[in-house]
């Protein structure tokens, strides 16, 4: 007897997602349609980690908030645990809220300034009707490695990691099936970026949370995914295991990306070491420092 084939988190068939044209050209005529996706299809197993990766204007952001239900395709059908959703002619207000959550770039745009954090970080909650958040907050917090008189501060009070970090809090206080992480990292210098990658990794494996990670830098998507599909004008121009088209690129405009990427990587490598260095140099029998993400969470709080 054959064992049925388990059913993917998130299934992406055949995909197009059309805008039209914001400005006419300037040779006037009619403006021409933008199809930010052409045709994308993708599987992600539950708790994969899939990395989407291209220039600005690929379609990165368009296909993540299609997962994220925040938009919907024009044509092609998106599957949450085989479930569709946001079919062009379904209910996008069905679509996978609560079992999907994201996190953005920008902590400052996506946090409310005058909220505090504890309100901020319950906010998923309270949209699934909870009331009993505080419990859960606070360990959302600590899970981020934040402690609870965080709660009481507000965005501005924090340094640009630790905003990610509660971002990765609010994220995963309703204990979500999938992660949508856009250019998670980005904004974030060298070594705090570090920190961060390494809290998410964690967070992902822990609570075995499917995920996908847009980036424009190969690099980073490297160090959380395993599978990685390259975007170029809303086409997939390369996609699979993340070694192998890090080492074996397949098409010019991923060896086009990955000329880019040396420095970067370089930089975060350095970073790693100097990391393991200090979680070296500071393990005493009295410290509890005994991780990269440990001694670069410190330094940041130094900041
Ligand atoms: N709401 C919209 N209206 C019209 N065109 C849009 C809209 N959203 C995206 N586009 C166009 O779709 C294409 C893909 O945009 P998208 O933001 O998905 O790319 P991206 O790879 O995420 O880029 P970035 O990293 O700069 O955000 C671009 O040509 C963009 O101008």
């Amino acid at each position: 007897m054959s064992v049925p084939e388990p059913v993917p988190a998130i299934e992406v068939r055949d995909v197009w997602r059309r805008f039209p044209q914001r400005r006419t050209s300037l040779r006037g005529g009619r403006p021409a349609p933008v199809d930010a996706l052409a045709g994308v299809s993708l599987t992600v197993p539950r708790g994969g980690r899939f990395g989407i990766v291209g220039e600005s204007g690929s379609g990165k952001s368009t296909l993540l908030r299609i997962l994220a239900g925040l938009d919907r395709p024009t044509s092609g059908t998106v599957l949450f645990d085989g479930s569709p959703t946001g079919s062009p002619t379904g209910d996008a207000a069905r679509g996978p809220v609560g079992r999907v959550q994201m996190v953005f770039q920008d902590p400052m745009g996506s946090l409310d300034p005058r909220m505090r954090i504890d309100a901020v970080v319950a906010e998923p909650l309270l949209a699934q009707g909870r009331r009993d958040v505080a419990e859960p907050v606070a360990a959302a917090l600590a899970a981020v490695g934040l402690d609870a008189d965080a709660g009481r501060r507000y965005p501005h009070q924090f340094s640009g990691g630790q905003r990610q970090r509660i971002s990765l809090a609010r994220a995963i206080v309703g204990d979500p099936a999938v992660l949508l992480a856009d250019e998670a990292v980005s904004a974030l210098d060298v070594t705090v970026r570090a920190s961060v990658l390494a809290l998410l990794d964690r967070l992902v494996t822990e609570r075995g949370l499917t995920l996908v990670f847009v980036s424009h830098d190969l690099s980073v998507v490297r160090r959380v995914c395993q599978e990685v599909m390259v975007l170029r004008s809303g086409e997939v121009v390369e996609h699979g295991p993340t070694d192998r088209v890090w080492a074996d690129p397949q098409h010019p405009y991923t060896r086009e990306l990955l000329a880019a990427v040396p420095t970067l990587a370089r930089s975060l490598e350095l970073a790693r070491d100097r990391a393991d260095r200090q979680a070296r140099a500071g393990s005493r029998a009295d410290t509890r420092v005994d991780t990269r993400a440990d001694i670069d969470h410190q330094q940041e709080e130094r900041e």
